[in-house]
C-alpha cells in the first residue's frame, strides 16, 4: 500500500462565516478533496432527485435535514475518497452526525471559524453562488469580474433561497442549538482549532500557517481505520 502524508479535516462555523471561501483557498494551497454537504444537497435539488425534492422545504425553512439522511449521503461519498486527504465542509452539524463520522473515519483536525453573527447577517444577503462548482461570490467582498456571471465558466450566478434575513436567523438558531455542541465534542478530543475574526483575509494566513505546520508534523499513515 502506498505511503502518503494525508490529512482529514473538518471546517466548521456558523452559516456565512466563510467556510466555502476558506475551503476554496485550502483546496488551492493543499492537495485535498473538498466535500460540502450544502453543495451536495443543492445539486440534488437542482437535479430534482427524490432526496433533493424531499429536503428542499427543510433547507428553505432554515432547518437542518435529518441526521440519518445527511450522514448516509456524506459517508457514501467519502467511501470513494479512500486513502486521500479530505476537507469536510458543513458536516457534521450535530453530535449525532459527528459520532456517525467517527464510526468510520478519524478526523485529524477541525478548523472552527469564529465570526460574530452580526458580521454574518450583512454578508449573506449579498452572497452569489455558481451552483455547479460551489464557487461563492459577494457583491462587497469578492464580486465576479462580470456582474451575475461565474468568473471561470461565464455561467449565470444565483442567490440561495435560504439567504433571506428571516431564514438566516433560523439557521443561526439551529447553529447555536444543534451545531455548537459539536465544537465541544471535538474540543474534548483535542482536535479543535479556533480562528476568530471578522475578515476572511485576516483569518486566512493563520489557517494557512496552521495547516502547513500540521502537514509537516502529521505522521505518515498507512491503512488502518480510514
Ligand atoms: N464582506 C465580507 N464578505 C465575506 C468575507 N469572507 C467571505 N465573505 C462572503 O460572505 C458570504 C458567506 O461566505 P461563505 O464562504 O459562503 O460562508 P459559509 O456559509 O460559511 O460557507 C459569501 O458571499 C462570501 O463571498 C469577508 O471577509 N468579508
Ligand atoms: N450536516 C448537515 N446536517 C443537516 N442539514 C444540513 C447539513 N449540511 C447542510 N444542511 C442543510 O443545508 C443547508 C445549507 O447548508 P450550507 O450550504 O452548508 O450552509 P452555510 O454555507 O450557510 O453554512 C443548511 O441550512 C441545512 O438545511
Amino acid at each position: 500500500m502506498a505511503i502518503r502524508r494525508i490529512i482529514r479535516a473538518v471546517i466548521m462555523g456558523p452559516p456565512g462565516s466563510g467556510k466555502g471561501t476558506v475551503s476554496g483557498r485550502i483546496v488551492k494551497s493543499f492537495e485535498l478533496t473538498h466535500l460540502s454537504s450544502g453543495d451536495l444537497l443543492r445539486s440534488n435539488i437542482k437535479a430534482k432527485t427524490e432526496l433533493g425534492l424531499l429536503m428542499k422545504s427543510c433547507i428553505d425553512q432554515g432547518q437542518l435535514v435529518p441526521d440519518d439522511v445527511i450522514s448516509r449521503l456524506i459517508l457514501a461519498e467519502m467511501r470513494y475518497m479512500n486513502n486521500s486527504s479530505w476537507l469536510l465542509d458543513g458536516f457534521p452539524r450535530t453530535v449525532n452526525q459527528a459520532e456517525a463520522l467517527d464510526n468510520e473515519f478519524s478526523v485529524d483536525t477541525v478548523i472552527n471559524l469564529d465570526v460574530p453573527f452580526q458580521t454574518i447577517k450583512q454578508r449573506l444577503t449579498s452572497r452569489w453562488l455558481h451552483l455547479a462548482s460551489g464557487r461563492v461570490y459577494n457583491i462587497d467582498f469578492n464580486p465576479p469580474k462580470i456582474a451575475g456571471l461565474d468568473d471561470i465558466t461565464g455561467e449565470p450566478l444565483t442567490q440561495r433561497d435560504d439567504d433571506t434575513p428571516d431564514t438566516v436567523n433560523r439557521r443561526l438558531k439551529a447553529y447555536e442549538n444543534q451545531t455548537q455542541p459539536v465544537l465541544e465534542y471535538y474540543r474534548s478530543k483535542g482536535v479543535l482549532e479556533t480562528f476568530s475574526g471578522t475578515e476572511t483575509n485576516k483569518i486566512w494566513p493563520h489557517i494557512q500557517a496552521f495547516l502547513l505546520k500540521k502537514l509537516s508534523t502529521e505522521k505518515e499513515k498507512v491503512g488502518g481505520k480510514a
